[in-house]
């Protein structure tokens, strides 16, 4: 998918500007990293191109293949996690994943059970989300990113509580992403975005 950003700022509640007069062309394909101090507005602008926030002023266009996607379908487009993002902790490992999997595609036709495979997590099917680790719990969220079909990745600090083996996991999780769809990664952790070619810093 293509962003293109045109004069795009974002402030809450009418107070003071956290970025303004953006323009940016995010092309397809690419790995982008947006990084910058604390407070700086990694997360807001994350949120911003995901539809999640509205830009205070300025446009986002999107497109697919030269097709524009309209903002109330870019929802099936998007693959987003992040540390905030919200499980349902009510739900066991294997009600999450198949909940999931009802209103978004999964990539590559996987089971639950493969899925679950795939994020090291197998043995805890019928663990409650509550009872994960923090860093269960964010291998869960990005692994539902991962193998979600999207033509948008955004992550947020993407390696947030997760330990060694999971930041190797996370390096093999984006190495193994098809070639096509745009990742931006919000961070401040050089071995969460090293592979991007681009660095956009904010701030
Ligand atoms: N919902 C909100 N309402 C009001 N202000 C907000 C809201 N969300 C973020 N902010 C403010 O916007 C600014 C940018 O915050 P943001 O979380 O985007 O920064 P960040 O660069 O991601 O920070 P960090 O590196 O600490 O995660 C901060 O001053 C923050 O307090």
């Amino acid at each position: 998918m293509d962003v293109i950003l045109q004069n795009i700022g974002k402030r809450y509640a009418n107070k003071e500007w956290i970025f303004k007069d953006l323009n940016y062309h995010f092309c397809s394909g690419e790995r982008i990293a947006l990084t910058g101090n604390n407070g700086s507005g990694k997360s807001t602008l994350l949120k911003t191109i995901g539809g999640m926030v509205l830009p205070s002023k300025g446009e986002i266009a999107y497109k697919l293949d030269e097709n524009t996607i309209a903002a109330d379908q870019l929802l099936h487009h998007i693959a987003f996690a992040s540390p905030y993002l919200e499980l349902i902790e009510d739900f066991t490992l294997l009600e999450m994943v198949t909940f999931h999997f009802k209103f978004k595609k999964s990539r590559n036709q996987l089971s639950s059970e493969d899925l679950i495979q795939k994020m090291y997590l197998e043995g805890n099917e019928n663990k409650h989300i509550k009872n994960f680790s923090s860093g269960m719990k964010q291998r869960l969220k990005l692994g539902l990113c991962f193998y979600t079909e999207a033509s948008l990745i955004l992550l947020d600090e993407p390696c947030s509580n997760l330990d060694r083996r999971g930041y190797d996991w996370y390096h093999e999780q984006i190495e193994n992403l098809p070639k096509a769809p745009l990742v931006i990664i919000a961070s401040n952790q050089e071995e969460e975005y090293q592979f991007c070619k681009e660095i956009i810093r904010l701030g």
